[in-house]
């Protein structure tokens, strides 16, 4: 039987991944007790989080994103001096795409709006800068220089010990059973019971197992992601100087693609599809599971056709969950009914280098202060007229 923990928290977060450390962070910057609920043993594999890499840029078609990755390269960088550890290195991005296509148009817009530094190559300039990237006729690079590489693990590991050394409390090898709503919210795990002020929910693909008992689910599509890394035919030839990318090619390719540069394992470059197989996260393994592999022939040919120096098959595959909402905008809102439970979900494959300003956003929530960002693209009730809903 669980025991009680008569300790008052300001908040109590579910859910270790970047949402909810980031979360727990601020709070523990703002000088707020606060206890971090992980139901794994840290650090794991199994949700969103995990892995050295991910993508960091201010390319984006919405212009709401681009705004708040502004803040978000602030709060990285004062994460790694508060941490002394290198979690970002500049390695510049690409969108490749055609200029008469709207999401590669609008995110070339986007960026001379907010005055980012861009420049657009256009076929010739692509092949005679990027040799080793070989694009369809017709197809151009938008070059964005801040864009590059966070380094994922190391950011993880960073934010869990500062969280500690500022009074913060993190449980792992817990997972949440039992929430009961009101003030104070009562959190019960497998091992024990806990108060707290609010509760803000950041179990990635765990979140509707969660709101289930509290009434609500949300239409969140769950996916298993194969993540595979492609070798170089001639060592050294896709890293140090090459960039990250994002392949827009909608005509060609239904869902993105995207790249970043060897380093990780030697020789090797994780190239992604922004897709899946639908999954549960708790059966993401099962030999069941058998995923069909439509995304792994789409990233060969891709890599054949447009990347003649690598390999075009996979070297290494791993594994890691999206959760996707119907519009890939991410859901920063407070449950419908009970206001002190703040939930932060539907990162849609896109979520790590928005994180410093997803937990923040989430604090204010929590702390019923008013949010730094207009939150309308982030709420739960755009999704009313949903099928899968249910708010
Ligand atoms: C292959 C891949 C590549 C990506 N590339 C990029 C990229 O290049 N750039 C980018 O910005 N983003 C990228 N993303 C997206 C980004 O990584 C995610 O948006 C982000 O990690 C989501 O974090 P999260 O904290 O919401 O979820 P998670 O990391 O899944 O964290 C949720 C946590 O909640 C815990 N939990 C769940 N239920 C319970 C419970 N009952 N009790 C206790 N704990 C619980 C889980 O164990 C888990 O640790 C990528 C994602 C993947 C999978
Ligand atoms: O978020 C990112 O930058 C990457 C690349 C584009 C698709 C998803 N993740």
């Amino acid at each position: 039987m669980a025991t009680t923990h008569w300790e008052l928290y300001d908040a109590i977060v579910i859910g270790a991944g970047i949402q909810g450390c980031f979360t727990a962070y601020h709070f523990t910057k703002n000088k707020r007790k606060v206890l971090l609920l992980e139901q794994f043993f840290l650090p794991h594999s199994r949700g969103s989080s995990h892995g050295h890499s991910r993508i960091t840029r201010r390319a984006y078609p919405q212009d709401f994103y681009t705004k708040m990755m502004e803040e978000c390269y602030e709060i990285w960088a004062q994460l790694e001096n508060e941490s002394g550890t290198k979690l970002y290195r500049q390695t510049g991005l690409l969108i490749l795409g055609r200029k008469e296509e709207a999401e590669f148009r609008t995110t070339q817009d986007n960026l001379s709006k907010h005055g980012v530094e861009h420049k657009y190559f256009n076929w010739e300039e692509m092949k005679r800068r990027f040799p080793n990237i070989q694009l369809p006729p017709g197809h151009g690079g938008i070059w964005e220089s801040s864009g590059g590489v966070l380094c994922a693990d190391k950011a993880l590991k960073a934010l869990q010990d500062l969280i500690r050394q500022l009074g913060g409390v993190i449980h792992d090898g817990e997972k949440v059973t039992e929430i009961k709503p009101g003030f104070p919210v009562t959190v019960t795990t497998t091992t024990r019971t806990y108060q707290a002020k609010s509760l803000v929910i950041t179990a990635g693909p765990w979140t509707n197992q969660l709101l289930l008992p509290l009434g609500i689910q949300l239409p969140l599509q769950t996916l298993r992601i194969n993540v595979c890394y492609w070798k170089e035919k001639v060592p050294g030839s896709y890293g140090e100087n090459f960039p990250c990318f994002v392949v827009v090619f909608p005509d060609l390719i239904p869902h993105h693609i995207y790249g970043l540069p060897a380093g990780e394992y030697p020789g090797l470059v994780k190239i992604c599809y922004h897709y899946g197989n639908k999954a549960d996260p708790d059966e993401r393994d099962c030999p069941s599971a058998s995923p069909d592999v439509a995304d792994v022939r789409i990233l060969s040919g891709f890599v054949r056709d447009c990347l003649p120096g690598l390999q075009p098959q996979p070297a290494i595959m791993e594994c890691c969950m999206y959760t996707n909402t119907p519009d890939k905008n991410f859901i920063l809102d407070r449950h419908p009914k009970h206001a002190n439970i703040v939930i932060g979900a539907g990162f849609s494959g896109h979520g790590f280098k928005l994180s410093p300003v997803v937990g923040k956003v989430l604090y204010e929530l929590s702390v019923e202060s008013t949010p730094s960002y207009d939150l309308t693209p982030f709420r739960i009730r755009r999704f009313k007229h949903q099928d899968k809903a249910s708010l």
